[in-house]
């Protein structure tokens, strides 16, 4: 039987992501997606249109560093070097490399943003606080900007059937409450430094808004 999802296995993800002079390892940046996926799928059918997309963005990856040109992709940052070096990123419009590692990653690393905000609503929330509000605000301050009316409609459906905050505590399978936002406190920090190395790493090389 697979193991349960627990807060602390992600921590560990990210943490291993991180190398000594701050590059980020794609196997433990999946790793920690593949984490939050079973998370997701722990709440129910309604997620799951969500974790679909991550798992075939996950797959995406895999499929990169399993390949013979698997050594471009060990970091985010030696992908986008190969890449770019080797024109294998679609820059203003799909074309001929419609699933780049660039662009695949790009999607996830939005959705990290969207993780980030959320984590720290729900650490410094109160016993009353409603989880799909915090949801669905951490979402429209991030990932609704890259997302079409349907699916921004879609997903705010799915917010309505998410559990209350209790319920997400216990999930998370990290000890009493009182650890539990202990524990956000100590992933969070992490969680920013990983979405903030890519997202200069992306800035830098003009990668933000990759179709
Ligand atoms: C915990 C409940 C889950 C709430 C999830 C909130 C985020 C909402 C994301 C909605 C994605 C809708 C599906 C469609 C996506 C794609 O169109 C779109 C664009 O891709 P394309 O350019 O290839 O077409 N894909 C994306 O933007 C990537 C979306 C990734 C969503 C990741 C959601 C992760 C949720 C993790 C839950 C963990 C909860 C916290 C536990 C400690």
């Amino acid at each position: 039987m697979a193991e349960a999802f627990s807060l602390q296995k992600v921590l560990e993800t990210f943490r291993s992501s991180l190398s000594e002079n701050k590059e980020v390892y794609i196997k433990y940046y999946i790793a920690g997606w593949q984490e939050l996926v079973s998370f997701m799928n722990s709440l129910g059918s309604v997620f799951s249109f969500i974790s679909k997309d991550v798992v075939s963005k996950i797959q995406i990856m895999e499929n990169f560093l399993s390949a013979e040109t698997g050594s471009h992709y060990i970091t985010i940052q030696s992908m986008v070097n190969y890449e770019l070096e080797n024109e294998l990123v679609d820059l203003t419009k799909r074309g001929s490399h419609p699933e780049s590692g660039c662009r695949t990653l790009l999607r996830l690393h939005r959705a990290l943003h969207w993780l980030e905000l959320f984590l720290e609503r729900l650490r410094t929330s109160t016993e009353d606080g409603k989880t799909s509000i915090m949801c669905s605000d951490a979402y429209n301050e991030s990932l609704a900007h890259h997302h079409p009316w349907l699916i921004r409609k879609t997903v705010g459906v799915a917010f309505c059937a998410l559990p209350g905050r209790d319920t997400f505590f216990d999930v998370m399978n990290a000890g009493d409450h009182m650890q539990v936002v202990a524990l956000l406190g100590e992933s969070l920090p992490l969680i920013a430094e990983v979405y903030q190395i890519t997202e200069d790493l992306y800035a830098k090389n003009g990668l933000l808004d990759l179709p």
